[in-house]
């Protein structure tokens, strides 16, 4: 936890009269909150192509057709930091996570850039996880090693499935083999990895999604993160849906899921990751607990606290509009402070994902406001048995993770 400390106006100042600068010092003035320490703070850097569009995928990505402009690129991410500092000035970055799109798609001279330039701008914490996502298909065993050598040290791989014809159906690029040799380099440069596997796939049996999740767990992987498939508006597969397995059909592969992975040593801490002991993902642990994080980068989201405000920002989604806007430093779409209304259910939708919950004090420390502003949902969740509440934590019971929305909905009549 760091304390908050008074920020260095002199310095923030002496940014010129930039947009960043007066942002950071618009801020820090009084405000509706009275946060007593500021959260632990991420990074997050977003990469936006990839080698196809798949049809389920609604994140911030792109299809790189004739290449991607690396080094343009890369002077963006660079620029947009610097413009960011004084928004964080005097703080450490927790951990890392370069996500995309397909950020294994960077040369490993590219990614080294990334790397000296994160590190030459920003201090880092002494045990700082840096997380890179990989997808199989787009690197070999070389590009790996020297990911590895410039300071990755947690890869997580968008395995997705080992089998070839739910691979094909998903509109990915690799097939099963691929999938176990991207496993296997992981496993031979990687002490920390993660996969990212997904079921309920179209025309996917019970047998075949447990034979998935049996393969990836023979690989021991120290984390695991397991995603039913979403048909997501905007989407390919929203506007021509494929079979998909029925409800009952997910719910017995839910089931299936939890006994394997129990057996298997890993705990589910929160709805979709699972984890080998003190092997969770320090990244996204943090947002769970609502700690703040900058994300740079087109589309990137970034969540920052301030002693009496919580400001959320947006960079603009497409590569071309935020390369255009970065030099003048017009690259941030929408920016807003986040209501008092809005933080405590904010708060709960992130924190009932954990299946531990939080300790009642959290909710204080990270939103300024008293746990009785959410008083009587927390009755009402209580009461509906969705809830399990002592002096020590707040956790959702096993019917409250069952249904999750229900409970985490109950917090939006703030
Ligand atoms: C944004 S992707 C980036 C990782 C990488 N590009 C890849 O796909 O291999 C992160 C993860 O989100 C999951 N995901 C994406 N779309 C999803 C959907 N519609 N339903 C469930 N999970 C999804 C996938 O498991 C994917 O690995
Ligand atoms: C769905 S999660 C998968 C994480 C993975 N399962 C793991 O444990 O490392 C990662 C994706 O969320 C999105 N994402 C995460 N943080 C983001 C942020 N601050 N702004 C925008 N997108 C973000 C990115 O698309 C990224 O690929
Ligand atoms: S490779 Fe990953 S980020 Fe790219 S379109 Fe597919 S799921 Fe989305």
């Amino acid at each position: 936890m760091i304390s908050i400390k008074p920020v260095p106006v002199t310095a923030v100042a002496g940014q010129g009269a930039s947009g960043p600068a007066q942002a950071a010092l618009a801020f820090l003035k009084p405000g509706s909150l009275q946060l007593t320490a500021l959260p632990p703070l991420s990074l997050y850097v977003h990469f936006p192509w990839c080698v196809r569009k798949c049809p389920y995928c609604d994140f911030n990505s792109h299809e790189v057709k004739d290449g991607f402009p690396e080094q343009e690129y890369l002077d963006a991410l660079r620029l947009d930091l610097e413009q960011a500092l004084p928004l964080i000035w005097g703080r450490k970055i927790y951990s890392i996570f370069i996500g995309g799109g397909t950020p294994s798609l960077l040369s490993a001279a590219g990614l080294d850039r990334l790397l000296s330039d994160l590190r030459t701008l920003l201090p880092l914490d002494a045990d700082i996880e840096i997380t890179m996502e990989a997808n199989p298909g787009t690197f070999e065993a070389d590009k790996f090693r020297s990911y590895r050598d410039s300071g990755i040290n947690r890869l997580s791989i968008g395995i997705q499935s080992f089998n070839s014809a739910h691979l094909q159906a998903l509109g990915r690029i690799h097939d099963g083999g691929q999938a176990h040799q991207a496993v296997e380099i992981a496993h031979a440069n990687f002490d920390n990895f993660n996969l990212d596997l997904m079921y309920a796939l179209p025309q996917q049996t019970l047998e075949q999604a447990r034979t998935d999740i049996q393969t990836a767990i023979d690989f021991a992987p120290p984390h695991l993160s397991l995603y039913h498939l979403t048909l997501e508006p905007n989407t390919l597969f929203a506007k021509f849906p494929p079979a998909v397995p029925d409800e009952d059909t997910s719910a017995d592969m839910q089931d299936m899921i939890g006994e394997l992975t129990t057996q298997a040593g890993y705990g589910n801490y929160e709805v979709s990751a699972y984890a080998q002991p003190g092997r969770r993902a320090r990244h996204n642990l943090n947002y769970w607990q609502f700690g703040d994080y900058l994300g740079i980068g087109a589309g990137a989201h970034s969540k920052l606290s301030f002693p009496h405000r919580i400001v959320r920002q947006m960079r603009y989604k497409h590569p071309q509009a935020y390369l255009q806007h970065i030099k003048a430093g017009t690259h941030i779409q929408e920016e807003a402070e986040i209501g008092r209304d809005a933080l405590g259910f904010e708060f709960m939708l992130n924190a009932l994902r954990l299946t531990e919950g939080f300790p009642p004090n959290l909710f204080a420390e990270r939103t300024g406001l008293a746990l009785n502003q959410i008083g009587k949902q927390l009755d009402l969740a209580e009461r509906k048995g969705m809830l399990y509440r002592d002096h020590a934590l707040i956790r959702p019971t096993p019917l409250g993770r069952r249904f999750l929305n229900d409970l985490q909905e109950i917090f939006l009549s703030g």
